[in-house]
């Protein structure tokens, strides 16, 4: 056994949160932007690309796959497109990383392609469920097989053609309904995704700018194979996921005043707004715009005591990568907080349902875990040591929760925070937050 430097946070009381600042970019456009870049005829400028190890690794894959991508400066990134069938394939793995979004939409896109590929994950991904995108895909005509339990890697076979398909999805997904659409690029006749509700319509809403026709109702989503796309660019706004964190935060502390510059504010991310609003929370917006075809505004959040409430389900799809910082809102806030019909917390990075309740009881919340939610009773948060189990959302959110107890709050194993917010402790100890980074022993 050797040992090796494991990153922790220690973190406490701060002082109120004042000022101005920017979160880095989406990751959902970031990813996108990429892949459809990469598929286009011409040259794609994203501006505002998130930096982070998810989207990294997706750029990382394309240029594997013979694409050439430029990063000119800071969140710039050129990306020479090799049109939908310029893809070179390649021996080696393809490696996702801890990118459940990477992965999806990628099986998708490779399931078309003439040549073999082998996508594989972190210890995270590799526990995350795969068969919701490889049953569509087969049914258009891929083959891909996965491991046991369904699970990565995923061994996409050369295509020998892909039918177009008429599916419903079975969870409210937009990593699925996106697999199936990039799929429908390379299938013959049309491709038809039915949602359950509504999800995050980047995918759509992208391979329409790129000038792929698209055709969109409620609830469904239409297109069919032989057209090509066309270079664009590409103005990312900056992550509402990532932007929550500050948002809850400034709501818990006391005398805060903040204000979250150019957040994407599509109404498919920004559940979480309508509930904390419900809660009690002093949430404005302000010099409201469009950049890139994204809806964006500043957003202005003053502290305000909160109130527990029963969160209504019809929300779950348009904050789901934001329950866990809800749950520390809900710790902070006075009676308790019923959440429900969020299963599919519990097959992301980590089981989001039970990693926040452990964390919290830890901390001396009650929260009774349900199979699809949580009841939490709001109260006092003390110190304690919390396992993020790999889980980058988990961290953050306990470094928020730790503003408001009354001890010190150890969060162990904070490194794939950087897979979607790198930079999140130096904004949020310029924005008065304490944490502090140390180093934690590991056993390899
Ligand atoms: O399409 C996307 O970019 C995403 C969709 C969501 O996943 P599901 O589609 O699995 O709900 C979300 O949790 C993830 O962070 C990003
Ligand atoms: C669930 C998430 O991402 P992904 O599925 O891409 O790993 C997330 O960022 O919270």
């Amino acid at each position: 056994m050797s040992e090796a430097v494991r990153q922790d946070w220690l973190a406490g009381k701060g002082t109120a949160l004042q000022g101005s600042l920017r979160v880095p970019g989406d990751k959902s456009i970031s990813h996108r932007a990429v892949m459809l870049g990469a598929l286009a005829e011409g040259i794609t400028q994203i501006h505002g690309f998130l930096e982070g190890e998810d989207t990294r690794a997706t750029a990382r894959i394309f240029t594997q796959l013979g694409v050439r991508i430029d990063t000119p400066a800071p969140t710039v990134c050129v990306v020479h497109g090799v049109r939908l069938h310029g893809l070179r394939g390649t021996d080696e793995v393809l490696d996702c990383g801890n990118a459940g979004t990477g992965m999806r939409l990628l099986a998708g896109v490779l399931a078309g392609q003439a040549f073999d590929s082998v996508l594989i994950g972190d210890a995270s991904l590799t526990k995350r469920p795969m068969r919701r995108v490889t049953d569509p895909l087969t049914a258009m005509g891929a083959r891909i097989d996965t491991g046991e339990g369904g699970t990565p890697p995923l061994r996409v076979q050369a295509s020998t053609g892909l039918q177009g398909i008429d599916y419903a999805l079975p969870v409210a997904s937009a990593q699925v309904k996106s697999a199936v659409l990039l799929a429908g690029l390379y299938a013959e006749g049309e491709t038809v995704v039915r949602e359950p509700h509504p999800t995050r319509d980047y995918t759509e809403r992208m391979l329409a700018t790129f000038g792929w026709p698209v055709e969109t109702g409620p609830g469904v989503v239409r297109l069919s194979g032989g057209h090509r796309l066309r270079a664009a660019r590409v103005d990312v706004p900056a992550d509402f996921s990532s932007a929550a964190f500050f948002i809850v935060a400034a709501t818990i502390i006391p005398g805060s005043e903040l204000r979250l510059e150019a957040v994407g504010i599509n109404p498919r991310r920004t559940g979480l707004l309508q509930v904390l609003r419900l809660m009690g929370a002093d949430i404005r917006e302000a010099n409201r715009r469009g950049d890139g075809g994204e809806p964006v505004a500043d957003l202005l959040v003053r502290h305000a005591p909160l109130h527990g409430i029963e969160v209504p389900s019809a929300l779950v799809a348009d904050m789901i990568d934001e329950f866990p910082i809800l749950f520390v809102a809900a710790a902070c806030a006075s009676g308790r907080t019923v959440v429900r019909d969020a299963a599919e917390l519990r097959v992301k990075e980590s089981d989001r349902i039970a990693t926040m309740a452990t964390g919290l009881r830890t901390l001396g919340i009650s929260v009774e875990e349900t199979p699809d939610g949580a009841v939490i009773e709001g109260g006092r948060l003390g110190g304690g040591s919390i396992d993020t189990h790999d889980d980058h959302r988990i961290a953050m959110s306990f470094a928020v929760a730790a503003q408001r107890a009354s001890g010190e709050v150890r969060i162990n194993d904070i490194a794939t925070v950087a897979t979607s917010f790198p930079g999140f402790v130096e904004l949020a100890r310029a924005a008065g937050m304490a944490i502090d980074a140390i180093a934690g022993p590991r056993a390899l």
